[in-house]
């Protein structure tokens, strides 16, 4: 799909993240695809997903765009770190590959532009995960089709927040022309419609959806608050 339609489609609409992490009992390809037949019945407009396997699952299963990731380790660069993993999500039948897009250095030396060239000369378009206002202009210069507030509050000196960077959101939007999705503790249908109201184009919700474990953690932290 084109970036062109791509981002007609998800305009104002609600991409579902389907994702589990490593030892949680929803971390199961059969499951993951489950639940993006969810989001498909409830209305999502595209899934993301993590992991080649995952995202050829889903891919197959689902009439929707997936935005594919592949998360190596959970500290640094982490999110689609390389070139190899990201051309190999694109591979796996991602629309779009999501990549780290902060100002870290990533593990195998190449430079962010670089990935956004190798995964358009692989047919798929790209998501800047960024934490960052500069580290989003960055990104749209270098050529990424959206850019994402993902990172924030997941990088050292960005804002620690339980809610949503929706001051992220309004700036990247008002700083680039490239459409800007809210992503990140989005934990409600107004939060999300707030993050349209400032200039998202569109909103990945995860947790709040897909993650059961999460959640019930969350009830069970509220029981036992003094
Ligand atoms: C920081 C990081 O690694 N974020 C990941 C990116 O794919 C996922 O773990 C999140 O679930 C996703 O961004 C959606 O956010 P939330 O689950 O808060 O709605």
């Amino acid at each position: 799909m084109s970036a062109q339609d791509l981002t007609a489609t998800l305009r104002g609409r609600l991409i579902v993240s389907c994702q589990a992490p490593p030892g949680d009992p929803m971390r199961d390809t059969a499951t993951l695809v489950r639940l993006a037949r969810s989001a498909v019945a409830g209305g999502g407009a595209a899934i993301r997903a993590n992991e080649p396997a995952v995202v050829a699952a889903i891919s197959a299963a689902v009439d929707l765009p997936v935005i594919g990731l592949w998360k190596d380790g959970d500290t640094g660069v982490y999110i689609t770190p390389t070139v190899r993993h990201a051309l190999a999500v694109a591979e796996a039948g991602a629309a779009v590959v999501a990549a780290d897009a902060t100002d870290r250095p990533r593990p195998d030396g190449s430079t962010f532009a670089e990935l956004v060239s190798a995964v358009h000369t692989a047919g798929a378009l790209v998501m800047a995960d960024v934490s960052t206002l500069a580290e989003g202009v960055t990104a749209a210069a270098q050529g990424a089709d959206f850019v994402s507030t993902t990172l924030s509050g997941y990088v050292p000196g960005t804002p620690e927040q339980t809610g949503p960077d929706l001051d992220l959101v309004t700036s990247l939007a008002a700083a680039i022309d490239v459409p800007v999705v809210a992503e990140g503790r989005i934990n409600s249908p107004a939060e999300a419609a707030e993050a349209l109201a400032r200039g998202a184009h569109s909103v990945v919700v995860g947790t709040a959806i897909t993650a059961p474990t999460a959640l019930t953690a969350r009830f069970v932290a509220g029981l036992t608050r003094p």
